[in-house]
């Protein structure tokens, strides 16, 4: 399990990381979410030892983390750190080697990889001559070249085409099947929904929600739909209703009381032509707005 613990980083004036703290468990899946500078690629390069800390901690099994706990991590930078202009099987034996594979390993085991990702007749070519979607593939050969005990992945789904996106996600769950804890940022909500165990929202640095995608759904607003076969207009008449929207015989409402349910409803009926008053069930990108406004 890897543990961050009120983990703060400061940049002049800014805290771009202010006492943000959650766990990765073993097998575990998690989704780091949060807008363009939320703070996801600065936490990652602490937890990698990549910029130093300024408060806080990171914890490895139950320890403070070492050098040699982070050699063995997977780490797909947001830079991503490949060379455009060299081979991509060279590379990745490089890599091997850097991270304690023999020569034979290493080339046997990027040779599997290469495969894996449909570019072992590609393995000669210069990284800069791949699309775009198997470049990212091959960066995330290069964090997985040595069979990581962790995988700290910085938008690894970024660019790819919905193939590409699956495909990248068995490669993961791969990893969180035999207990490799997992984390790895991301934009893409949807993604983040089908494929994490938990989530992890920052806001401006701080993390304002924590949980599973239906725990978090469950924080958002519970809204009702009324629809009418007339005008739906006189929803803002009603005190106490918050009226989110009206679009013909279709209003949105926000209510905040049990018993509000009943009173749309009487008064529906008394006015007639009532289709169906049903609770939205809020998405998770209804959560990320609510929590991060
Ligand atoms: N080297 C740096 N020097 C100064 N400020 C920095 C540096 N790196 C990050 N920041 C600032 O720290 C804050 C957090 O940035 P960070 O890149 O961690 O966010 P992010 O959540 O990864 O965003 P994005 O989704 O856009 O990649 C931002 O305000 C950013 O401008």
């Amino acid at each position: 399990m890897l543990e961050v613990d009120h983990l703060v980083r400061r940049f002049g004036e800014i805290t771009a990381v202010d006492a943000i703290s959650f766990a990765v468990g073993d097998g575990q899946m998690t989704g780091f979410v949060g807008g363009n500078g939320a703070g996801k690629t600065t936490t990652m390069r602490m937890i990698m030892g990549v910029l130093s800390i300024h408060g806080g901690g990171v914890q490895w099994r139950g320890r403070p983390i070492t050098a040699a706990d982070r050699r063995g991590f997977g780490y797909m930078p947001e830079e991503r750190g490949l060379y455009p202009k060299q081979p991509i099987m060279d590379q990745l034996i490089y890599l091997g080697r850097l991270q304690g594979l023999s020569a034979s390993g290493a080339r046997q085991r990027a040779k599997t990889l290469l495969e894996r990702f449909n570019l072992g007749d590609r393995h000669k070519d210069k990284l800069e001559s791949l699309s775009l979607g198997n470049q990212q593939r091959v960066q995330i050969a290069a964090a997985v070249i040595s069979d990581p005990q962790m995988l700290v992945l910085d938008e690894p789904f970024s660019g790819l085409d919905p193939a590409a996106v699956d495909e990248m996600a068995d490669v993961l769950r791969e990893f969180t099947d035999r207990g490799v804890p997992v984390l790895f940022s991301s934009h893409q909500l949807d993604l983040v929904d089908r494929l994490c165990d938990q989530l992890v929202v920052l806001s401006a640095g701080r993390v304002v929600a924590r949980g599973t995608a239906a725990e978090l759904r469950r924080r958002g607003p519970v809204r009702h739909r009324l629809i009418t076969a007339g005008d739906a207009g006189w929803v803002r008449g009603l005190p106490g209703i918050e009226v989110i929207d009206v679009d013909g015989g279709t209003a949105l409402l926000e209510l905040s009381e049990p018993a509000d349910t009943d009173r749309i409803l009487t008064e529906a009926l008394r006015r007639g032509g009532v289709r169906e008053l049903t609770e939205v069930v809020p998405t998770l990108a209804d959560t990320y707005r609510e929590v991060t406004r």
